[in-house]
């Protein structure tokens, strides 16, 4: 459940008063999601999601995303547009917290996707690295590979108290990535959390949207393609699914082909964000007291893939 904040129907009503869009019809909290509150909001003028920014999103990103939204939004990329109050603002506060109104985008995620719906999420993909094209706005990948070793140094026990002997097998798998790390590929906007849940698609299977860009920031292209592959095409088994990677990459390059460098760095750059959502995953676990509202992400799971990367198995050689 990811309402940490409770909003009053009083609230509500005095934060609607600074916008245009017509009295309340109804309001109500999102389950889904880890992040931040979300509310789905419907008024005299249409379905919004209001998004109470929590844990996270440090305050002074906010500004990076919203405009980004509004840029790809400008571009014609099925992503929510800010809604600016009455006084041109994007980004206000709610119960002291940074908040902001957006479109709300309709389609479903899928809890399983097919090669299809990767084939679709890979075009979508490669479509919102073009449309981003351009974008001024920049912000730094927090979370990239220089940011891995300094978080796992905090964890290191956290690794252990999971699975015992875990803590030196990252260690090492850091130092080779530190060494391996593919550099100069091509970059600009990723999204960095293009999981199943941030995609939506139609009824047809189709893609329709692209949600949650509270982790986007400039980084390598091929990297967010990775992301994408270990998020959409490993089997519940464990296994990565080379037919769903195939079809997610000939998806991602009906709009955008990868060049051979982008390809030859696949293999490292999987292994890199496997490392990413363990780390992270693992940092969560070790932050989340018993019987916290939302249920921690299991880093074991992540573990697993990057076990799959560490054998440098050729998976990307046949796409
Ligand atoms: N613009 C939107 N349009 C429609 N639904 C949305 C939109 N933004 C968020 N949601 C809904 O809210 C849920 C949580 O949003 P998300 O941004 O993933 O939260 P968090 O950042 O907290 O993980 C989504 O799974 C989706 O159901
Ligand atoms: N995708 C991340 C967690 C971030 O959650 P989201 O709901 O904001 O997408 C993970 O799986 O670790």
């Amino acid at each position: 459940m990811a309402v940490y904040t409770d909003i009053t129907d009083q609230e509500l009503e005095g934060f609607l008063a600074e916008y245009a869009l017509g009295a309340p019809l109804a309001f109500k909290g999102i389950a889904e999601g880890v992040e931040n509150s979300n509310f789905l909001l419907e008024t005299e003028t249409g379905r919004y999601i209001l998004t109470v920014y929590e844990r996270r999103a440090r305050p002074e990103d906010l500004p990076y995303f919203l405009d980004l939204l509004g840029w790809l939004a400008d571009r014609g990329y099925p992503s929510a547009r800010p809604i600016a109050d009455k006084a041109g603002k994007t980004l206000k506060t709610l119960r002291g917290k940074p908040a902001a109104i957006v479109g709300f985008m309709p389609g479903l995620s899928v809890r399983k996707p097919s090669p299809a719906h990767c084939r679709e999420a890979g075009e979508g993909l490669a479509w919102l690295h073009l449309a981003g094209e351009g974008y001024a706005g920049r912000r730094a990948n927090d979370l990239g590979q220089p940011h891995w070793a300094p978080l796992f140094s905090k964890h290191r026990q956290a690794a252990e108290d999971l699975k015992p002997g875990l803590a030196a097998t990252i260690d090492r798998d850091l130092a080779e990535m530190a060494l391996a790390w593919p550099r100069n590929l091509p970059a600009g906007t990723i999204h960095a959390d293009y999981f199943p849940d941030n995609v939506f698609f139609k009824t047809d299977g189709k893609f329709a949207a692209t949600i949650d860009f509270y982790f986007a920031c400039d980084d390598a292209y091929a990297y967010d393609v990775a992301v994408t592959l270990n998020a959409w095409c490993f089997e519940a088994d464990g296994s990565f699914n080379v037919t769903a990677a195939q079809a997610l990459i000939a998806g991602y390059e009906r709009r955008r082909p990868l060049s051979p460098a982008e390809r030859d760095a696949l293999p490292m750059l999987a292994r890199g964000a496997a490392m990413r959502f363990f780390l992270t995953r693992l940092a969560d676990w070790n932050a989340t007291p018993a019987g916290a509202l939302v249920k921690p992400k299991d880093p074991l799971e992540y573990e697993r893939k990057l076990a799959v990367h560490r054998e440098g198995l050729s998976l990307f050689g046949r796409v």
